[in-house]
């Protein structure tokens, strides 16, 4: 597991980063979202060591990681790092090369990367030659090249197709199934919702939510509710502490405000009325929830 815990960095009079924990299990997926300026890559590298905190701690297993940790690592930094006119598979082997790994395997590594997604036929061109979407590809690739035992991806989805977003999904999904922790940011909240096991949300450099994203939605569900019944339901306008916000093909939604088996009230009289397809909380999507954490 990767730990930070309590980081704080300023740049000159701004406080980039206050007081930051935020922990990447092994074996999790970890998704990272923030507005613009939120602090997200300048967390992404104090966790690798390629910036230094001002306070609080980075531990990878228990500890400190020193380099040879950091070397087991694998980063894909947001100014990406791989050289235009640079081939592709020798780049990444190349880096694997960096990191220790014997020739034959990079070889191997690198092709079987570039393989999976989709670039297999292009191993000997150019990066330049290629277009930004597929480059991108290319970048995880050289993030993966070396079997890391800790991911962290700065928008590693950005500039996607769907295609590409499956097989990277895929490919990141095997490497968490293997124990790998895998830390990515992203604005595709979407994205980020489906894939994710865990997400922290920074707002102005503080982590303002943190957890499974189920739970944090449970925990946000207030008092909405969406009914899916037969029938006229315009009955639910006079009951006393319910309002319809909002009505939909096969049901409403409610807003229920009042005394806390309301909503048992309302199931009661909904079904005495007749057949009740579905009642249940309506849970805020991550969407939302963002919205509400990033005010
Ligand atoms: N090297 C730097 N010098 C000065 N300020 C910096 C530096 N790096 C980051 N900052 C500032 O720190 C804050 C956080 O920036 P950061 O790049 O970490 O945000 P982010 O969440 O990754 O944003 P984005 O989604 O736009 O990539 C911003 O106000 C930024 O201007």
């Amino acid at each position: 597991m990767l730990v930070l815990d309590t980081i704080t960095r300023r740049f000159g009079e701004r406080l980039a980063l206050d007081d930051v924990s935020l922990s990447v299990p092994d074996g999790r997926m970890v998704g990272f979202v923030g507005a613009n300026g939120a602090g997200k890559t300048t967390t992404m590298r104090i966790a690798l060591g390629v910036l230094a905190a001002d306070s609080g701690s980075v531990t990878f297993r228990g500890k400190t990681p020193d380099l040879a940790t950091r070397r087991r690592f694998g980063y894909m930094p947001e100014e990406r790092g791989l050289y235009p006119k640079g081939r592709l598979l020798e780049q990444l082997v190349f880096l694997a090369r960096l990191h220790g790994v014997d020739r034959g395997v990079a070889t191997r590594r690198g092709q079987d990367l570039l393989d999976r997604l989709g670039l297999g036929d292009r191993s000997r061109d150019k990066l330049e030659s290629l277009s930004l979407g597929n480059q991108q590809r290319v970048q995880v690739a050289a993030s993966l090249v070396h079997d890391p035992e800790l991911l962290v991806l700065d928008e590693p989805f950005s500039g996607l197709d769907p295609l590409a977003v499956d097989a990277m999904a895929d490919l990141l999904r095997e490497k968490t199934a293997a124990g790998v922790g895998v830390l990515f940011s992203s604005h595709q909240l979407d994205l980020v919702d489906r894939l994710c096991d865990d997400l922290v949300i920074l707002h102005a450099g503080r982590v303002v939510a943190s957890g499974e994203p189920e739970k944090l939605r449970r925990q946000r569900a207030g008092s909405r509710y969406e009914l899916v019944a037969e029938g006229d339901l315009g009955w639910l306008d006079a009951v006393a502490g319910v309002r319809i916000v909002d009505h939909r093909r096969h049901g409403v939604v409610l807003e229920l405000s009042g005394a806390p088996d309301l909503d048992q009230t309302v199931l009661a009289e909904a079904v005495r009325r007749g057949p009740v397809r579905s009642f249940a909380p309506l849970l805020p999507s991550l969407s939302e929830l963002f919205q509400e954490v990033s005010r």
